[in-house]
């Protein structure tokens, strides 16, 4: 059940919008997944981890197309200079030297090929249909909503803290260097969701569209759960690999 169905009511303050938006990353974020548990205890194979890494190259490489959306939809140009640090974050300054090619390297740092990671050709169909459903609600949504479906960053530098320390610590053939993705992003993170937040706190201002903030953030942390409940499907002990998809037994 969506508890958050009805939850703006006849309208809320910005300090109770802000309240309900931090419970949804509290009952709904994917820190709370089972993969991730299983992640962070040590559980995971390489041939798993690889099939995260691989998958989750989709959600980074999707991440600055829907920001160039955003960017599209939005009027202001103090919005727009904020905004496009983002873009740069994951391109760089010549598009490999930004978080887009840190996630390469963690991904090769795995064991994969860089060209077949960057191809996406071995993502599992669920999740090239989340990234892509990504893609088309920064499209086809309000930038409002666009805005509030980024606030899972949020809650990002919670699970990267859990999931950092841990994967040094269980796996030996994974190094510092390899998540060095992960280094900068907490402060990039928290400079992101500020900037967010304080948009929708600010522009959220009928029930109507608190409403509609509260479902975009629904949405995305159901994305990002889907996204794990099919790499959970296809590579766990009793899984299925889909056709086409990338296979650890056959690399
Ligand atoms: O490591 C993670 O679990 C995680 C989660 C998220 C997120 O919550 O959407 C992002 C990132 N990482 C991330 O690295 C990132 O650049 C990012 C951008 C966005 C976004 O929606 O604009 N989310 C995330």
């Amino acid at each position: 059940m969506n508890e958050f169905a009805d939850a703006a009511g006849n309208g809320l303050t910005p300090n109770e919008l802000e309240r309900i938006l931090r419970e949804i990353g509290l009952s709904r974020y994917h820190n709370r997944h089972p993969l991730h548990h299983q992640m962070t205890s040590g559980q995971l194979s390489k041939g798993q981890l690889q099939a995260w890494a691989l998958n989750r190259y989709c959600y980074q490489a999707v991440i600055p197309r829907k920001d160039a959306m955003i960017l599209s939809h939005a009027e202001d140009p103090a919005f727009r200079a904020e905004w496009r640090k983002r873009i740069e974050d994951h391109d760089g300054s010549d598009g490999w030297n930004g978080g887009i090619a840190r996630w390469l390297k963690l991904a090769t740092g795995l064991g994969l090929d860089r060209d077949f990671v960057a191809s996406q050709q071995g993502a599992l169909p669920a999740t090239r249909f989340a990234v892509g459903a990504y893609l088309s609600f920064c499209t086809d949504k309000s930038l409002l909503e666009a805005v509030a479906s980024s606030l899972t960053e949020l809650f990002s530098p919670v699970i990267i803290g859990e999931r950092v320390p841990a994967m040094l610590a269980k796996y030996d053939y994974v190094t510092e260097d390899i998540l060095e993705y992960f280094k900068p992003r907490p402060v990039q993170a928290s400079r992101d969701a500020d900037y967010a937040l304080a948009y929708v706190r600010q522009h959220a201002d009928t029930p109507e569209k608190q409403q509609a903030v509260i479902d975009a953030l629904v949405f995305k942390c159901d994305l990002l759960w889907a996204m794990l409940d099919a790499l959970e499907q296809a590579y766990g002990d009793h899984g299925h690999i889909p056709p086409g998809a990338f296979d650890p037994k056959q690399p």
